[in-house]
This record gives structure tokens, sequence and C-alpha cells, in this order.
């Protein structure tokens, strides 16, 4: 079992005779605690948001990760796979199990689409929170999922049940929530940089336009052609340009923002060759040209732990938020036109997806929401 706790590091190793020994430290300053910790399972624990829950989960001092599974690796060594997490993890991976799971408080499901829905009401049926890193409870509208996802929903009724996790619109929801539809990474960084002029009805939200680009690690840890060094290196494209899954996700977060809009975003994702990393350059025709946008901007987010905006004209790098659970923005005017251009980027592993989740979780269990959340940016 693993004790993620942030000021500990401790482990197993096998000894040259074969023997476990124990080896490690124990920070003598870690604060006594009044409390249990809660016990979280990770479905999907070989993924990329998998083992950056873990990460994340490393700095938390209030979650005991329970149980974390592969089917691929089960009885493999977590720290084994990711040397990384040496220290950090002592668990093995075991094949998921919904009667182990069952013994969790929190599961994170960190799996392909169309793989929770198929868990998801026994467990909370037995009083299991869930948080869903995948699509299956993101869209409100069934037939919209189905057509998008290709497959039955087979748990239609969560759908109205399920809380869309983005804290900066739907936090008091999320708090009393028992299942979290955690966003998609494209749709956190561009619902993100749109979000003050939807709600502030100051631009035509009929023809908003959001270009994406994100690193590979977007597709997953699996192996696939497109994703490859030779395929993907020193060049750059754009997917989906005829119609992207986020594309009607987003069009839904931006109506609840303002329902009285109609919203139709054109967005266009691209795959940039590096690894970690979403830029959004989001563009929108302005109807109200006297407002002032940076005070705009700075007063809704004012009070967003996760939201950084940037002077006016600044331009936001990839870089300045890789391992950070930040969205950093920043807005743009060219001489004479009425269009507004917002710069948005985040980390799509944190902000994007693990990040998020625990900024999630931190809301449902009465954590504060910054809790595991808080080192800096990685630079170079
Ligand atoms: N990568 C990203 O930037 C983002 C991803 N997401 C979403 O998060 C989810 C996870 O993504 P990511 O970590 O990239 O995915 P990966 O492909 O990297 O990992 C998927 C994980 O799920 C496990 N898995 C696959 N099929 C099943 C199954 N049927 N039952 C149980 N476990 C299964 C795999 O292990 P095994 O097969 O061994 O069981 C693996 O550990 C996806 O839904 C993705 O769309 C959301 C935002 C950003
Ligand atoms: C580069 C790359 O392939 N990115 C992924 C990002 C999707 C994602 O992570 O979101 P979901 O959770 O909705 O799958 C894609 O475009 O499918």
């Amino acid at each position: 079992m693993v004790h993620t706790r942030g000021s500990s590091r401790r482990g197993t190793d096998r000894d040259r005779a074969g023997g476990m020994v124990q080896w490690g430290f124990t920070n003598a300053n870690a604060p006594e605690r009044g409390y249990a910790l809660i016990r979280a399972g990770i479905v999907g624990g070989t993924g990329y948001t998998g083992v950056e829950l873990l990460r994340l989960l490393a700095m938390h001092g209030d979650v005991e990760v329970a149980l974390i599974t592969s089917r691929a690796e089960a009885g493999m060594r977590v720290d084994e796979l990711f040397p990384s997490l040496r220290g950090h993890c002592d668990l093995a991976f075991e094949a998921p199990d919904d009667a182990r799971l069952a013994a969790c408080d929190l599961v994170f499901f960190a799996t392909p689409n169309a793989v929770a829905m198929h868990s998801a009401r026994d467990l909370l049926a037995k009083g299991v929170r869930v948080i869903d890193l995948s699509a299956d409870f993101r869209l409100q509208d069934q037939a919209v999922w189905e057509a998008w996802y290709g497959t039955e929903h087979v748990a239609p009724d969560l759908i109205h049940e399920a809380v869309y996790g983005l804290p900066e619109i739907n936090r008091s929801g999320i708090r009393g929530a028992q299942l979290v539809a955690n966003p998609g990474c494209y749709a956190t960084a561009i619902q993100l940089g749109f979000l003050p002029l939807i709600e502030a009805g100051v631009v035509d939200p009929s023809h908003l336009v959001a270009d994406g680009k994100s690193g590979a690690s977007g597709g997953g840890r699996q192996a696939k052609t497109p994703m490859l060094l030779g395929e993907a290196g020193e060049s750059f494209k754009t997917y989906a340009a005829s119609g992207h899954r986020h594309g009607p996700e987003i069009e839904q977060g931006l109506r609840l923002m303002n329902p009285d809009l109609p919203v139709q975003v054109t967005f266009v994702p691209h795959l940039i060759p590096m690894v970690r990393g979403i830029e959004a350059t989001l563009y929108a025709q302005l109807t109200d040209t006297t407002t002032d946008l940076q005070a705009l901007y700075e007063s809704r987010f004012r009070d967003e732990p996760f939201v950084d905006v940037m002077p006016w004209g600044a331009h936001p790098e990839t870089r300045s938020v890789r391992g950070e659970n930040t969205c950093r923005m920043a807005l743009h005017q060219q001489p004479g036109q009425s269009t507004i251009i917002v710069s948005s980027v985040i980390d799509n592993l944190v902000k994007g997806a693990a990040g998020q989740a625990i900024q999630n979780m931190n809301l449902m269990f009465g954590f504060e929401e910054g809790a595991g959340l808080q080192a800096p940016a990685l630079l170079p």
C-alpha cells in the first residue's frame, strides 16, 4: 500500500540475496493528523494521466492511493515501470475489480472513453465518489455523446447526475458532487479563454474561432503510428479539422455560461512536436468596443487560484505551465480591428486532466483547493 505523504520518502527494494529491504525517511516535522487519509483508487494507472495523478498525489498530504489498476501490467510494481515514483509508491498494478474499488472513498477513472460508464453506477451506489477523466459524463445530450463517441451510452441516467468539473464555473456544484465529469484538455483551455467575453456578452457568439495546438501526450501512452517521433517530430499539422469531439463540449460549456447566446465555435486542433502543453489562440468579434477587456479578465479571474491573466499583449508560453495546474492567458488586438485575440495555455496533463481532477477532489472532500497543486512550472 502506498502512503503518499508530502514530506516522506520511503519504499522497499530487493537486496542482492533477493530479500526485501525497506528504505526512505519521514520528515520529523510532518504535521500530526487528527483524521484519516482518504483512500483513492486509480483505474488506468499506466497511462499518462494516471501516472500524473500519482505524481501530484505524492505531494498531497490528505490522500492515500490504495490501489491502481492496469490489465496489461497487473502484478508489476509501479516504481519498476515508473522509477520517478521510487520512494513515493510501493503498490503493484492490479487488474480492475469493482469489489476492490468499492473499498475506496474516491475512484479516478483515467481510462479511455466508454470505460467508466460501466462501473460508475455500482460504485456510486456503494457511496464511492467518482471523478472520470474521460468524456463519459461530459455531454448532457446522450444522442450527441453517442454520435461523437460512436457507441451506446450504458448509464444515460448518470449523465444528469454528473457535475462538469470546471471549478471556475461550477465550484459549488463540484463541492456537493458524487460524480464529476472532468473536462477535456482543449475544452479547458478554450472555455476558460472565452469565459469573460461570453459571460459579459461583448462578442458575437456565433462566430467564435479556436485554434488549438497540443503536444503528443494529449493522445495517450498507447502506441499509435501518427504519434511516433518519425511521424510527429519536426512536423506540424491540423487534425479533425472537419469536427473534433471537443467541439460540442466547448459549445455546451459556453452556452451554460450565458444561456441567452447562440454560441457557435469553429475549433481546429493541431498536433505539434512537443510532449506536454496546449496553446489555444481564440478569436472573437467584439460587439461592444467600450469595455476595458483587460480589466474584465482581471476582475473575473482575480479570485481564481489557477487562472493567471498576464498583462495586455503578453505571449503566454506552454513551458510556463509545464507540470503546473495553471491556465495562463493574455489578450491582444490589432490596430483598427474589432477582433479580440486571446492566447490561453495549459499543461494538458495537469490543468487539462490530472491537476484539474485533484482540484475537483479537493473541493469534493473539503480540502484546500490548491492542496497538492502548488509546485510551480518546470523550466527550461
Ligand atoms: N492525455 C491527455 O492529455 C488527456 C487525456 N484525457 C482523457 O483521460 C483518459 C486517460 O487518458 P490517457 O492517460 O492519456 O490514456 P492512456 O491511453 O495513456 O492510458 C489509458 C489507461 O487506461 C487503461 N485501460 C485501457 N482500457 C481499459 C479498460 N477497458 N478498462 C480498464 N482500464 C483500461 C490502460 O491500462 P491497461 O490497458 O493496462 O488496463 C491505461 O492505464 C482518456 O479518456 C483521455 O481521453 C483527458 C484530458 C487530457
Ligand atoms: C494530441 C491528441 O491526440 N489529443 C487528443 C486530446 C483529447 C483529450 O485528451 O481529450 P478527451 O479526454 O476528450 O479524449 C485528441 O485530440 O483526441
